[in-house]
């Protein structure tokens, strides 16, 4: 990692799923300890704390066609966006806790403006690539990839005044196992790489993180890390609202983390989807701050 100053941003949010709990998810992530591990590592901290999102219960939950909640995900994320853009331009790294994972729309929105060619590596079980006319759930946490690249309602795609703020081609899925019908055909019409469990199983980790990497060094200026703890197989990770089985391991995971440590790629993160509620003993949030070690240098020896 290049920058040796952090800028923490927690987003309780949870308007884009249905399950409530995942708001809690950035105090479970402070209170397993990552402002003391990120500081055992020798970086300076700034928790900036979180970014205000309105109570469900106040709110007049205005959705739109098959876009729940859309009004408050798109107010949620243009505040989040203006925070990550102070972050970068004081030059610190800005790692984000969610909140449901449609906070990335928000973050990349804030982060992409800063690169000509951003990358980023989609760590999760999900493709996250639905539109309204394809989601089978009307969940904006389906959509923030898709909505990245330019496809969706305009509330959305055009946070922060600009977009698309991703290419097709500068992406990476990590993890893939459960992708609805217009998901696939959208991966395979803009030729989105992405590594499924078949993959992972076949070559192992440290081949698909070897690929990943040389893959989006040649390519990009900055890489984006938006991790989905549902990614991990729910035995390792199961407070999460929408967990699949066969999942990528604990310790997959810290070698992917380590491995992109070493390769000083990682230019802003956000660790999403963490629901204490759904969580045994704060277990999720642990993994995401184990995780966040790794991926910040931790080393045994
Ligand atoms: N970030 C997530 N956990 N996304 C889950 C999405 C599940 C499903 N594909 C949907 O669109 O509803
Ligand atoms: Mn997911
Ligand atoms: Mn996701």
């Amino acid at each position: 990692m290049k920058k040796k100053q952090i800028s923490i941003i927690g987003v309780p949010m949870d308007f884009g799923q249905m399950r409530r709990g995942v708001d809690m998810g950035p105090s479970a992530i402070r209170y397993a300890g990552v402002v003391d591990r990120l500081e055992n590592l020798h970086y300076e901290i700034d928790d900036l704390g979180d970014i205000e999102i309105s109570r469900p219960e106040k709110l007049d939950k205005l959705s739109e066609g098959n876009l729940r909640n859309l009004k408050a995900v798109a107010e949620g994320n243009t505040k989040l966006a203006k925070k990550i853009d102070e972050a970068i331009n004081a030059d610190t790294f800005p790692l984000v806790f969610g909140g449901d994972h449609s906070i990335a729309i928000g973050t990349l929105a804030g982060v992409a403006k800063h690169y000509n060619n951003l990358g980023v590596i989609w760590y999760d079980a999900h493709g996250d690539l639905n539109t309204a006319e394809s989601s089978p759930s009307g969940n904006i946490h389906g959509m923030p990839l898709a909505v990245s690249l330019g496809l969706g309602h305009p509330t959305l795609t055009e946070i922060a005044g600009y977009g698309p703020k991703v290419k097709p081609e500068n992406i990476v899925i990590i993890g893939a196992r459960s992708l609805d019908e217009g998901e696939k055909i959208l991966i395979k019409e803009l030729g989105i790489k992405v590594y499924t469990m078949h993959e992972i199983d076949r070559i192992g980790m440290t081949k698909v993180m070897e690929e990943t990497i040389s893959y989006l060094k040649d390519r990009t200026d900055g890489v984006h890390l938006s991790l989905d703890l549902d990614g991990l197989d729910p035995h390792d990770a199961p407070g999460v609202g929408t967990p699949v089985i066969g999942g990528i391991s604990y310790r997959e995971s810290h070698l992917a983390m380590e491995m992109l440590a070493e390769a000083g790629v990682i230019t802003s993160a956000e660790f999403v989807e963490v629901n204490p509620i759904l969580d045994e003993r704060n277990k999720t949030a642990s993994v995401a701050v184990a995780l966040m070690g790794s991926l910040f240098g931790e080393k045994l020896l």
